[in-house]
């Protein structure tokens, strides 16, 4: 095609001989380290490129099945099908007979509908009782306090609200269940009657992204692990392509990549052959239960011990890597150092004897990082300095395991090998390391950019039609999700399913879940319900995405997409409005005029794109690999499956060299990424954006929960980690309330419910804001001596009942059709007032001074456990750490003050002439109330040894006696409300 012709500055391309390195003696993979000159020759050229060749000649597509002649061949194919199936008796109408042909993929699993008629009979009757509540409140002030009244209905109002904002969404919730033997027998198998299975597929390709930022906080080791379990997944591997995106272009993670590369060969074939599950190793060989329970294979128990023993070294070998090329880097600087200062010497011998003109040499050479071969790492160094630091580096690409064939290599047995593969598939995926370019003065938006990269870069690499992102820490730990995740995307209509995003698992979190890190009740409850309307939202990790929703393309309307006799590849969608059959997907073809596109107007992809000519032409393709086949795939026209889509083209050096141009930090200088493709910029939870707008241009998205877990990952389960999070997460809220990405200002496409969640996300951290305020009321009113009310009349007891009862039952019935525990529930109303009154008060003082002063928000990483490192005595250390930080301070004046209001009401009642009991008792009981949400705090700080409150609780009763000995004198002297003054 037209590569080399782009006007763009060719980079200058190093191949990396691997011979006799390090890794490269192990490995013989095809190495590319392409660096680019740093600034822009000519910049961002843009390229106009020519899309009429593109239309006259569709053979410059590569990978499409126009050039076989598709559409012809199966619309000659059409009536036999017909005619088989009403020869055998099923006289339907066409739509119902390409319904019978491709079997449901996924289907509605219903939850028990008496529980959500209760469900919504309550939510109905805790607004009722909510409304009549707050206008009693209103009508009925506390004249001996008014301030105290007008500040608790207030809050009042505003949790009703905010509880409002909450609670509507979820009125219907649902389950979705995939069946993957049916995407099986559609996809993979000769004939779908007797599911006869070939080695070939007709399932659309994969690409994987792994971001990793910091190979400090985040271990190489958990990488790889995660990478070996992506690699052994179970999909066809030649549709499958992995890349790592190492944001801290750090040489320990590349060569950590390199090691579970050559680790793969063995890890994954034994997984194939002994359906090992789950596929990380680390987690694998960490199980409880009995390894060999279930397993049939004779040769199994060998087999596991050799690569249990394999598994070690290479976990050995990573953790040793630090120290390795520390110890290579310093050997090669000395000889750089002895060769600076001969040069020097040279040079002062030189100056002595003549008038020798050349300047002086440097003395010092820089300590750089080198790799294995002996040249210089371009990423980032140990000592960083000009051109090599997080912030300033060049892009690399590197190819660590080659696109495989697509025909099986399966391995004869060999007789004396300590392996026995005979009969298995030892092909492995792609993997890919990438670390784009960075250089000061531009910004790098953070994971949202680094995701961009890999969009692109695999966009010319693979192209694959749907994009699964992964944390570096969250592994897959069910070989046959990404299955699951298809289902819904190939599944009749998944052509309007932008993304599958699945729940959340955490792992090593304590067994009382102390700071409710599983977050059970978002993932369990708020998602599921989210997934009864227009689907959930995207989390940030573990979410299989179509390519062309991520590319900022409308879905295709419900009305259109069908086109006698075939829909229009070329405009992406038809123009014909035509209500679209249930079950009938379209042809490709092209059509030459353009006019009248109101989706992809292909003339403007470059300007939204950016100027590589190669990624623009691949779009289309993408576009067209990711319809759901299912009704008109060749396979179900006589053809075998595979045999359109499986040939690819091999990777060449053109392609890489390009990808390697796509990363580049000047690549979207006047381009449309991160404003309406790809990754969303300009927010620190860059995935709610993402997700958010997708959701506005109306596509759906779904909700995929497995047995077992899709994905694992680890969370921090230290308060002071959490909180960091948890101020992230907030402050991204925020952030996303003060945008153009706020809901109100959404299009009609956004459902009204779905609206309303997306709202909630960006107001939930202003309830800080009354969370605080109410927090503070029990002790204001103990001190004070007056209450909420004036007195507790029975009408204020019975609301209050109602509420908290409807509360409770809602909490029940949640948990009913959710499957969480009454615990992870509460743990989370804990947890939701601690957060409150710290990270969220704080993300929204922050959030304001963003919008007010432009101060940036940083990023801050959550530090994750290195997998295999634990203490052995105790797997929680981490739960007992304790960093100080401000965000501390709230929360732990709140639980001083009601200790010591408590205390000083106490005292002060028992000792006073009219006790005024039911204050105190009105006063305590909401003290004690806002105490047991804290408690999970005070456990915190407490530490392991529990001294810490000992402290706080001998201080607050000090405190509380000498607040009520200065009370009674001041009483006893006649000082009329002597109490005012303290309060
Ligand atoms: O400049 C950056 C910063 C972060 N990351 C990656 O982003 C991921 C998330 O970071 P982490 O500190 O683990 O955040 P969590 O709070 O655990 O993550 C959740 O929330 C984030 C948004 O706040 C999302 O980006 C994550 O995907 C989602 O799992 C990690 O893989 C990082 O390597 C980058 O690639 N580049
Ligand atoms: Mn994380």
């Amino acid at each position: 095609m037209m590569y080399g012709e782009s006007p763009i500055r060719h980079p200058r391309i190093s191949h990396v001989s691997n011979s006799g390195s390090d890794f490269g003696s192990r490995d013989d993979f095809t190495s590319y380290i392409v660096q680019v000159p740093l600034t822009p020759g000519n910049n961002p050229a843009f390229v106009s490129i020519q899309l009429r060749d593109v239309d006259s000649n569709p053979a410059t597509v590569p990978n499409t099945p126009v050039e076989t002649d598709t559409a012809s061949s199966c619309k000659d194919d059409e009536p036999d099908q017909t005619d088989l199936r009403i020869s055998e008796g099923k006289k339907d109408e066409d739509d119902t007979l390409l319904y019978k042909l491709s079997p449901p993929l996924t289907r509605i699993v219903k939850i028990s509908p008496i529980i959500i008629a209760l469900y919504r009979i309550l939510i109905v009757v805790r607004v009722v009782s909510l409304v009549l509540f707050l206008i009693w409140r209103i009508k009925n002030p506390n004249n001996k306090a008014i301030w105290l009244w007008l500040l608790s209905v207030i809050c009042e109002i505003w949790f009703a609200f905010s509880w409002l904002l909450d609670q509507i969404p979820k009125l219907y919730p649902v389950n979705h269940a995939t069946d993957i033997e049916a995407l099986k027998a559609t996809f993979e198998s000769l004939n779908p009657d007797d599911d006869e299975l070939t080695e070939k597929s007709d399932l659309p390709g994969i690409d994987v992204f792994v971001s990793t930022a910091d190979a400090e906080k985040e271990p190489p080791l958990v990488t790889a692990n995660t990478i070996l379990s992506i690699l052994s997944v179970d999909y066809p591997v030649q549709k499958l392509s992995c890349y790592v995106s190492d944001d801290g272009g750090s040489l320990l993670t590349f060569e950590a990549m390199a090691e579970a590369a050559s680790f793969a060969k063995t890890w994954v074939p034994f997984c194939r052959k002994h359906m090992i599950e789950p596929r990380n190793p680390e987690s694998y060989f960490g199980l409880k239960r009995d390894p060999y329970k279930g397993k049939v294979r004779h040769d199994f128990v060998r087999e596991r011990r050799y690569v249990k023993r394999g598994y070690e070294e290479f976990k050995v070998r990573v953790n040793a890597l630090s120290h390795s090329i520390r110890r290579r880097s310093d050997a090669y600087n000395s000889k750089e150092e002895i060769k600076a200062l001969e040069k020097w010497k040279h040079w002062k011998v030189k100056v002595e004897e003549d008038q020798y003109k050349e300047p002086r040499p440097a003395l010092v050479a820089p300590k750089a990082t080198w790799m294995s071969d002996g040249t210089h790492w371009p990423g980032t160094w140990a000592v960083p300095c000009l051109h090599h630091s997080k912030g300033d580096h060049a892009s690399i690409i590197q190819v660590l395991l080659d696109p495989p064939g697509d025909t099986p290599v399966l391995r004869t047995g060999g007789e004396g090998s300590a392996l026995d593969f005979e009969g298995i598939d030892i092909r492995l995926p792609m993997l890919v390391y990438v670390s784009r370019e960075k250089r000061p003065g531009y910004d790098h938006n953070k994971k949202a950019g680094a995701m961009n990269a890999l969009v692109r870069a695999s966009a010319i690499m693979s192209n694959g039609p749907f994009i699964l992102n992964l944390d570096c820490d969250h592994y897959v730990n069910n070989s046959r999700a990404f299955r699951d995740g298809i289902c819904f995307m190939m599944d009749r209509d998944g052509d309007r399913v932008c993304y599958v995003q699945f729940p959340q698992r955490f792992e090593g979190i304590d067994p009382s879940d102390r700071y409710a890190n599983k977050n059970t009740v978002f993932f369990d409850i708020n998602l599921r319900a989210l997934d009864g309307i227009q689907g959930p939202m995207y989390v940030g990790t573990g979410c299989l995405f179509r390519r062309t929703a991520l590319y900022g393309f409308n879905p295709p309307d419900v009305f259109v997409a069908y086109q006698e006799p075939s829909g229009c590849f070329n405009c992406c969608f038809p123009r014909i409005k035509k209500r679209r059959p249930a079950t009938v997907a379209y042809e490709p073809e092209y059509c030459s005029d353009n006019e009248d596109q109101d989706r992809v107007d292909i003339s403007l992809i470059p300007k939204q794109f950016g100027s590589s000519s190669m990624l623009v032409s691949s779009v289309k393709v993408a576009e067209f690999q990711g319809k759901p086949l299912a009704t008109i795939h060749p396979s179900r026209r006589g053809r075998p499956p595979g045999s359109l889509t499986e040939s690819r083209e091999p990777l060449d050096f053109a392609m890489v060299n390009e990808a390697v141009n796509v990363i580049s930090c000047w690549y979207e200088d006047k381009t449309e990424w991160g404003i309406n493709v790809g990754w969303i910029y300009g927010s620190v939870t860059e995935d709610v954006v993402t997700g958010f707008r997708m959701h506005e241009k109306g596509w759906r998205s779904f909700y995929c929960v497995t047995e077992p877990d899709a994905f694992r990952g680890t969370a921090p389960i230290n308060l002071t980690d959490r909180l960091h999070q948890v101020l992230r997460w907030a402050t991204g809220s925020v952030e996303i309330f003060f945008s153009r990405n706020n809901a109100i200002f959404a299009g009609r496409k956004l459902k009204f419910l779905q609206r309303i969640a997306y709202l909630n996300v960006g107001i939930y951290p202003f309830t800080s804001i009354f969370i605080l305020t109410y927090c503070f009321l029990p002790p204001l009113s103990l001190f004070s001596g007056h209450f909420v009310v004036e007195t507790l009349t029975g009408s204020f007891l019975v609301y209050l009942l109602i509420i908290t009862l409807c509360l409770c039952g809602l909490a029940v019935l949640e948990v009913k059709w959710s499957g969480i525990s009454l615990e992870e529930w509460w743990r989370n109303e804990q947890f939701w007032l601690i957060g409150g009154t710290s990270a969220h008060l704080v993300a929204v003082l922050q959030g304001i001074l963003k919008v007010i002063a432009g101060i940036e928000i940083s990023f801050t990483l959550t530090s994750k456990s290195s997998t295999g490192a634990d203490d052995e005595d105790d797997d929680f250390a981490d739960l007992y750490l304790f960093k100080w930080t401000a965000l501390m301070i709230p929360p732990l004046t709140i639980i001083i003050l009601n200790i010591v209001g408590i205390l000083f009401a106490v005292c002060r009642t028992v000792f006073s002439e009219n006790p005024q009991w039911s204050n105190l008792l009105g006063g305590t009981f909401f003290a004690a109330w806002v105490l047991l949400h804290m408690y999970p705090f005070a456990k915190g700080l407490m530490g392991r040894g529990g001294r810490t409150p000992t402290i706080v609780y001998v201080w607050s009763g000090l405190i509380a006696i000498c607040f009520s000995l200065l009370y009674i004198t001041i009483k006893n002297s006649d000082i009329d409300g002597g109490w005012f003054m303290l309060a």
